[in-house]
Parts: C-alpha cells; sequence; structure tokens
C-alpha cells in the first residue's frame, strides 16, 4: 500500500494572507485525517511564509497519523525537529530564498554531515528520508547517510509526463529499484497530481508514500476537500 499524506503548508499560505486564522491549519489537518489522509506533510522554511515553526510544534499532538516534517537541516530547523520528535522528518537541501524545493541532495558530497545528523534524529525515533533526484549514484551513497528512506524529487517527472510519460519514469524505475535492493525504504513527492499519480506508482513498486500538497490543495478548491483527499487515495490502491 502506499500512504498518501497530504501536504497542507498551502493551507498555511492562505491563511497567513490576512494575519487571522482563516483556514485553521490544526482543523485542516485533522479533516484530511478524517478524509483519509494518511499521513500529514509540513515544510517550515525559514521566512515562515507558510507553516510556522509553531504550526509544527501545535500539529505534533494532534496528528493521529504519521506527521512529516521536511526541511533543510538549519540549526533552526533540527532544534524544531528535537523539540517535536515527528515520526517522519525529511531532510531537503533547499536554499533559503529558493521558491520552492528545487533540487536533491549530493549525498556523496554531503555523506558526512548527513550521516551525523540522521543518526541524531533516528536516536529520537524519528524515521528519516532524504530528498533525492533519481541519480543512482546519490541513491548509492543515501545508504551510506544511515537514512531508512529516500524520497524521490518527481518535478521531473511531472513535468515530463504528458510528453512521454515511459520516458518520464524509467529514472524513477531505476532509482527506486536500487533503492529497495540496498534497503532503502521509498517516498515519491512535488508535483504529483491527479493525472500523474496513479502511473507512478503502477511503475514504482515499493512505493511507501506520496507527500501532495500544491495540486491537491488547488483541486479542493473546486472538489471538495473531502472528495479530493479520497480521489488522490482512489489513484493509490
Ligand atoms: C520537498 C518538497 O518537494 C515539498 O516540500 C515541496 O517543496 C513543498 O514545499 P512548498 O509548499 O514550500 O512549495
Ligand atoms: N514532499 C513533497 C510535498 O510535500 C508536496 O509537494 P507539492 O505537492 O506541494 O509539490
Amino acid at each position: 500500500m502506499t500512504k498518501l499524506s497530504v501536504n497542507i503548508n498551502k493551507i498555511a499560505t492562505l491563511r497567513n494572507a490576512r494575519g487571522h486564522n482563516r483556514p485553521d491549519v490544526l482543523q485542516a489537518a485533522r479533516d484530511c485525517e478524517r478524509f483519509g489522509a494518511q499521513g500529514i506533510t509540513v515544510h517550515p522554511r525559514p521566512d515562515e511564509r507558510h507553516i510556522r515553526y509553531q504550526d509544527v510544534r501545535d500539529l505534533k499532538p494532534i496528528v493521529t497519523t504519521e506527521l512529516n516534517v521536511e526541511g533543510n537541516p538549519t540549526p533552526d530547523f533540527l532544534d524544531l525537529v528535537r523539540e517535536v520528535r515527528p515520526e517522519q522528518v525529511t531532510l531537503v537541501p533547499d536554499a533559503p530564498d529558493a521558491i520552492t524545493s528545487n533540487a536533491g541532495w549530493d549525498t556523496v558530497r554531503h555523506q558526512q554531515q548527513l550521516m551525523g545528523i540522521v543518526q541524531e534524529l533516528k536516536s529520537y525515533g524519528c524515521r528519516v528520508s532524504i530528498f533525492l533526484d533519481p541519480d543512482l549514484d546519490m541513491v548509492k551513497a543515501a545508504v551510506g547517510t544511515g537514512a531508512d528512506r529516500i524520497e524521490l524529487y518527481t518535478e521531473a517527472y511531472a513535468s515530463g509526463y504528458h510528453h512521454n510519460r515511459e520516458a518520464a519514469v524509467a529514472p524513477y524505475r531505476a532509482a527506486a529499484e536500487l533503492a529497495q535492493q540496498l534497503g532503502l525504504g521509498l517516498n515519491a513527492g512535488h508535483d504529483l497530481d491527479l493525472d500523474n499519480l496513479a502511473y507512478l506508482k503502477q511503475q514504482l513498486p515499493g512505493l511507501a508514500e506520496v507527500s501532495i500538497g500544491h495540486a491537491l490543495i488547488c483541486d479542493a478548491l473546486y472538489l471538495g476537500l473531502e472528495n479530493t483527499v479520497q480521489l488522490y487515495r482512489r489513484q493509490l490502491v
């Protein structure tokens, strides 16, 4: 089974536009779970333009599925996850000024740094996942970091899907097979949507989890959150 973790960053973007508490991020998390989400993902960024560090603290006690906290392991981010101890931490090498995540780790270059961080986070009981491009050398070097899983960065798959989906998924299938042979669990995310999700799931046996935010929240504007979460779940059976 592939689990659906709903990324609620965009709920926070909308809330922050007015400075009050509408929509309520915590209620949105509860509702996503009630509608079928099997996890809640947040990606606090240093400027707190959507999810704030305090949201992450507030979400931990109310999320009943799994809280997945994504981000660059800066000192502030590490202090946050030390305090909150989410079920999963996904390490993402995004620059502070990045509009959104735009690359996976160079696990060859950063293996030592990641090794120390992964070891510490695992000692708190967090599952640790490393955000990666579908590059076989990066997958091999990810093993040496001690991470439990990798999250394949699916932007290139999503952007190539409508042109040639077989070609778009091929590097992901190779990376997924290698990761699982090497004992790494497999997550995927970024720009997944109702068009491209089912094919990815079909092509990547063993895919443990997808985290989806932007497209899902956009779809919910038209289809409603309950219906949308269920539609995404149905792509994953
Ligand atoms: C790691 C990843 O792909 C997601 O966290 C994505 O970057 C969402 O972040 P934003 O909502 O800030 O675009
Ligand atoms: N890890 C990917 C994620 O959480 C959501 O990415 P997107 O669906 O907002 O592109």
